[in-house]
């Protein structure tokens, strides 16, 4: 059976075919396309319709490849949604998550409810765009015109098949949940205003949707083509498309975001998790994500838009290897970060007031980026060790980062933790094994993974020694 995984990151949305073949898993890229947010009138918002239209787009290439039956699954960005009315009429555009709206309502809420009292209850990460609190900041007439709230997956789900579901691990997110209900939590409803009944029924990964609706059918005629629910959260399909090699592994699923934790059974609501601001995002099978956001590779995708030569990701990382380590210390985790004007100027300012030398060339700018998230991932490993107790010994690198050799090396030598990177397209290849669990084509992730192991190549990085308490101890100083 084919199976096509429709994985959309904030960068970039791919379409992948995958088919198990003897014992291997083969997949193939159908459609890649850009995302990314626009501006209109001081409002950052997806262009979600075009995202819809490049889905069928793919779908229309594999009905060209020959293929006439498939199962397709959905995953996307957390915390984003759409509002639809009674008629499944879309209300507004998809604010970004980068929108500023939300800047200062974590402030607002918590003079109304303490941030222990949700993390208690949530167990989810204090982002400043959490669905939460974008649901908080919207016109109240909106939200009672309301009809139901999809995340973005979900919407782009219903979309296909006239079906509307609330996937667990997305759903997750939206830091409304209560982790011991496995269901919303009342008071954070009532606290933004919204009704439990403006959502839909909540589904697991690997349920049916759906038939992709008559009205598609034209542009691809996929007459026997099943929509599954899969991770719609992409790092929850990512966790799941992780190869797990050895016992005491991490995954850091690296892109847009550098999502860096452990997968437990049991959520971590710990002081320590809090102070630490480590969530318990919803994984698949009942599992708990238990991780940290860090600013990944936006940096750099916004440095390349703020620099007049374009760069490609591997030219970046060529430039970066020529420059001196570590000649520069920065928080890439502050707030400053998250949605600058221009991102090299922002890096250049932040140089300048901390008195450190100022990044002027791509080596330098990608340099001290890729310096500095090796060191923000050491400090998270180290974290994440003390949090749990348990030890880390190696560190999955997934995504499109795990194409970058030169942070891979610099993360094992600055952790002292072995790297296995790969596969880049660990998003898709979640999202299609859930698909082929709910196939029966496999029995479970445990054997997903051996699958993974056996199909992709997974390179190994090796720590060298270097002084890493010195240089947390740098980064502390300018942090
Ligand atoms: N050849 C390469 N060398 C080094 N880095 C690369 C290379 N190709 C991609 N990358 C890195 O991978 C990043 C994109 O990763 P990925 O494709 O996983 O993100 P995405 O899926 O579009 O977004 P999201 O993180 O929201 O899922 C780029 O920003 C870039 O930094
Ligand atoms: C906004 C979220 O933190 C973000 O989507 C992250 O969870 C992610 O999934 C990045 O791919
Ligand atoms: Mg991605």
């Amino acid at each position: 059976m084919l199976h096509i995984a429709v994985d959309i990151g904030a960068s970039s949305g791919r379409l992948v075919a995958g088919e198990r073949k003897e014992n291997k898993l083969e997949i193939k890229e159908i459609h890649r396309f850009a995302n990314g947010f626009m501006e209109r009138e001081g409002t950052s918002y997806w262009d979600i319709d075009h995202l819809l239209m490049e889905i069928v787009k793919g779908l229309a290439t594999v009905k060209k490849l020959g293929y006439e039956t498939c199962t397709v699954g959905i995953d996307t960005w957390a915390v984003d949604y759409v509002l639809i009315d009674e008629k499944g009429n879309r209300l507004q555009e998809a604010v970004s998550y980068r929108d500023k709206r939300t800047e200062k309502t974590i402030e607002k809420l918590t003079k109304k409810i303490s941030k222990g009292f949700i993390y208690e209850k949530t167990g989810i990460q204090f982002l400043p765009f959490n669905t939460i609190y974008q649901l908080f900041e919207e016109a109240p007439e909106l939200i009672r015109k309301t009809d139901k709230i999809l995340m973005v997956p979900d919407y782009l789900g219903f979309r296909l098949t006239g079906n509307a579901v609330l996937e667990v691990t997305n759903a997750s997110t939206m830091q409304l949940l209560n982790v011991k209900k496995r269901d919303f939590d009342d008071d954070l409803l009532e606290l933004i205003s919204v009704k439990k009944e403006q959502f839909p029924y909540f589904s697991e990964p690997g349920q049916e949707l759906g038939r992709l609706k008559k009205e598609w059918f034209p542009s691809y005629d996929l007459p026997d083509c099943k929509i599954v629910t899969v991770a719609s959260h992409d790092t929850a399909s990512a966790v799941a498309g992780t190869p797990g090699i050895g016992e005491g592994w991490a995954y850091l699923s690296s892109g847009t975001w550098s999502l860096l934790g452990i997968e437990t059974s049991e959520p971590v609501i710990t002081d320590l998790s809090l102070e630490n601001n480590y969530t318990n995002e919803w994984g698949t099978f009942q599992s708990f994500r238990f991780l940290k956001n860090i600013i990944g590779m936006w940096i750099i995708q916004e440095v390349r838009k703020s620099l007049p030569q374009d760069y490609n990701y591997s030219q970046f990382v060529e430039e970066a290897k020529k420059v001196e380590r570590f000649q520069r210390f920065i928080n890439f985790n502050d707030d400053r970060f998250i949605n600058p004007i221009d991102m090299a100027v922002e890096i250049q300012a932040y140089c300048r007031e901390t008195n450190q030398p100022i990044p002027e060339t791509a080596g330098e700018l990608a340099g001290c980026i890729y310096d500095n998230l090796a060191i923000i991932y050491t400090m998270v490993i180290k974290e994440l060790e003390e949090i749990t107790g348990q030890s880390i010994d190696c560190l999955h690198i997934v995504g499109g980062g795990a194409q970058n050799e030169l942070l891979n090396q610099l993360t094992a030598d600055v952790s002292g933790k072995t790297v296995y990177a790969g596969p880049s397209e660990a998003t898709a290849i979640g999202n299609l094994l859930l698909q082929m669990i709910a196939a029966g084509e496999l029995a479970d992730l445990h054997e997903g993974r051996q699958l993974i192991r056996k199909s992709f190549d997974i390179k190994e990085f090796i720590p060298a020694a270097v002084q890493t308490e010195t240089l947390i101890n740098r980064f502390n100083q300018y942090g």
